[in-house]
């Protein structure tokens, strides 16, 4: 996701001579707001209600029958204990003493009594089966979030709209939970309502269309009510995430030393005002617009119910209606009037998580076309004897000019390659195609004759150890950090002499539980480790690895002297029997490569040995003399 100043169409903030404030760039949401029409949200619901019941189903088959069995049952016996309702009513009203009419109507009460406790368990049930449902779902959502994204090339990774769908997915995947329990809430109640409405529509066919008649404003205030929020939600999603960005800058460990050594405490404070002003302005215009949208729907249906007891009440004094049944009808109208409300907030409100789950569905749709699907092709198990790259180009989704660009190259096993040249010329890029973590936009990089673009990835990345440039310093235990939790048969003897040959033994013997010591460092009990130290770990983690192919990115820049000096030693000696490239910018330690290429603009622009390079005097060895000199 792209940060960019604001844009014409939304005018800048300029609070006391501060700068605009920025806006983030991509907002599908923004489109999709002003798109909601009150059909469309009738539309969604049936469709939403069987994605929650098929996420259901694949996440607890037993919690999803058990909700819709005691839904079904506490629709039944809302029914019967209705119907119940109008035989003990007629004996309260009909016998000469109360007591006996009862009496004579046992079976009715005893039955209304049963259907009554049994609705209450029943309801209580399909509660108790949604809460069980709910958490699970959301881990099944989230899972599938992330079994996409991991299961993406990792080019995908560069496409902007793939990072703003991602985002989305996962808040979505966040709300499947609540789209359970909004949608039980939704089938109890029109349950209910269904029941209520059948015994109604039995005592006067006059009723039922009153008592619907009677919510429909009820339903028209809530639905607009909630698309006017769920707009204002949605305009607000870029600029929620700009504060959330604010925020993180603001307060993470990462960032603290620079917020208070460049002092910038206030400027990210105001702007985090700045950003939340705006939000809070929207936020209100919104509530208020449904707020009036709801309170014209809640007051037409206090007219509508009035009608209906209106109507009751006539129909009795006419005759037309018994005084027993006008009993049962005056609780059924009670009954399926709250029910009739509670289905349409249910609805409304299932409407809004819907929205939610659509973002999670179109990040599973946007992720479909990133799946990596290269091939089955195999590479050698001891890894490729020759790397060859044919007119190579790859250029990043969205970017103008090729990083990458007509590169032809051969590497072979037992071969020590470094990549040099200015900031930006391309190195990290190469070393991400030759080991085929990137594919070629055109041309070919392929192991023994083996094109990439048709082998079986695991098989390759299987063989291939890497130090990116930006390693990850994972909150784990320091053996897992060298290990990635793939331990080899040796066990932590492999893992000592991977440490041993980066230099992170002294930093191991100094961990208060050694190998076992938490690297979290920002949770209790976790160590930190300065950078240089990470560094160490982050190189043992890829000699730990054994592969066949070793690549390294500026593996050596936050070392001192001697550890610098020693991964370079034992590197010559780890590069036999493998294919090894490393990208540096201290140009002294390339003497040990067996061949040098530098890049310009993603060309290459010479290559040879370092004492070949030294002796064409061309932009390699002026980078040398400009090092030198300043050493
Ligand atoms: N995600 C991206 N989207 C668009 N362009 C990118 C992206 N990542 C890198 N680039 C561009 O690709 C070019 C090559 O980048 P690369 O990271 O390979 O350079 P490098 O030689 O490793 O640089 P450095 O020495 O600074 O690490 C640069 O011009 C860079 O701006």
């Amino acid at each position: 996701m792209g940060l960019v100043s604001s844009s014409a169409s939304s005018p800048p903030v300029t609070a006391a001579g501060q700068p605009p404030v920025m806006h983030l760039a991509s907002d599908r949401h923004l489109e999709a707001s002003t798109n909601l029409s009150t059909w469309a949200i009738a539309r969604r619901l049936p469709g939403t209600l069987a994605a929650a019941t098929r996420l259901g189903w694949r996440t607890d088959r037993h919690a999803i029958l058990a909700l819709l069995t005691c839904q079904t049952g506490a629709a039944a016996l809302t029914a019967t204990a209705l119907a119940a309702t109008t035989h003990v009513l007629t004996a309260v009203f009909t016998a000469d003493h109360i007591a006996p009419g009862l009496r004579e109507n046992l079976p009715a009460v005893v039955t209304l009594a049963l259907a009554a406790c049994g609705r209450y368990l029943l309801d209580a049930g399909a509660l108790a089966a949604a809460a069980r449902l709910a958490p699970k779902a959301v881990r099944e959502a989230d899972l599938q979030v992330i079994t996409a994204a991991t299961a993406a090339e990792l080019v995908a990774y560069e496409d902007p709209d793939f990072e703003d769908a991602h985002a989305a997915a996962s808040d979505g995947a966040q709300k499947t939970g609540d789209l359970i329990l909004d949608a039980q809430l939704l089938t109890s109640a029109t349950a209910q309502m269904a029941a209520a409405a059948t015994v109604v529509t039995v005592l006067h066919p006059v009723m039922l269309p009153l008592l619907t008649l009677s919510v429909i404003p009820c339903a028209w205030g809530a639905v607009h009510g909630a698309r006017i929020e769920h707009a204002a939600h949605h305009r607000n999603l870029a600029d929620s995430r700009l504060r959330n960005v604010f925020r993180s800058y603001t307060t993470e460990r990462n960032t603290a030393d620079e917020v208070r050594a460049g002092t910038m405490a206030g400027f990210l404070i105001r702007q985090y005002r700045i950003v939340s002003g705006r939000l809070e302005t929207e936020q209100l215009k919104a509530t208020r617009q449904a707020l009036v949208v709801q309170g014209i729907g809640d007051a037409l249906t206090a007219v509508g119910t009035t009608t209906t007891w209106g109507a009751l009440i006539l129909l009795v004094a006419t005759g037309r209606m018994e005084l027993a049944a006008a009993g049962t009808a005056a609780l059924a109208v009670r009954t399926s009037g709250a029910a009739l409300t509670t289905t349409v907030l249910a609805g409304s409100r299932l409407f809004r998580t819907s929205l939610s789950l659509d973002d999670w569905a179109h990040f599973l749709a946007v992720a479909k076309p990133w799946t990596t699907r290269r091939g089955t092709a195999a590479v050698a198990e001891d890894g490729p004897h020759v790397i060859t790259t044919q007119d190579v180009t790859f250029t990043y989704p969205g970017a103008e000019r090729p990083a990458i660009d007509g590169i032809n190259l051969d590497l072979k096993r037992g071969e020590v390659i470094a990549l040099v040249g200015e900031n930006g010329a391309g190195k990290s890029t190469l070393a991400k195609l030759l080991t085929g973590l990137f594919l070629p936009t055109t041309g070919s990089v392929k192991w023994d004759g083996v094109d990439l673009a048709g082998a079986d990835p695991t098989g390759v990345l299987s063989k291939v150890a890497l130090v990116p440039q930006d390693y990850t310093r994972w909150p784990l235990a320091a053996r897992e950090n060298i290990t990635l939790g793939q331990p080899r048969p040796e066990g932590d003897a492999a893992v000592h002499a991977a440490a041993a040959s980066a230099g992170a033994d002294a930093v191991i013997a100094n961990l208060p539980h050694g190998l076992d010591t938490s690297l979290a460092r920002s949770w209790w009990g976790g160590h930190d480790l300065s950078g240089g130290q990470w560094q160490r770990i982050a190189v043992a983690r890829a000699f730990h690895r054994d592969a066949p192919v070793l690549v390294m990115d500026e593996p050596t820049a936050a070392l001192d002297a001697r550890a610098e000096h020693r991964i370079y030693t034992r590197l010559k000696a780890l590069a036999a029997g493998r294919a090894t490239v490393f990208i540096t910018h201290r140009l002294a330690n390339t003497r040990l490569a067996d061949r040098i290429v530098v890049l310009d603009q993603g060309r290459v622009a010479e290559t040879g040995t370092y004492a070949e390079l030294v002796e064409q005097a061309g932009s390699f060895f002026e980078m040398l003399k400009l090092q030198e000199d300043r050493d």
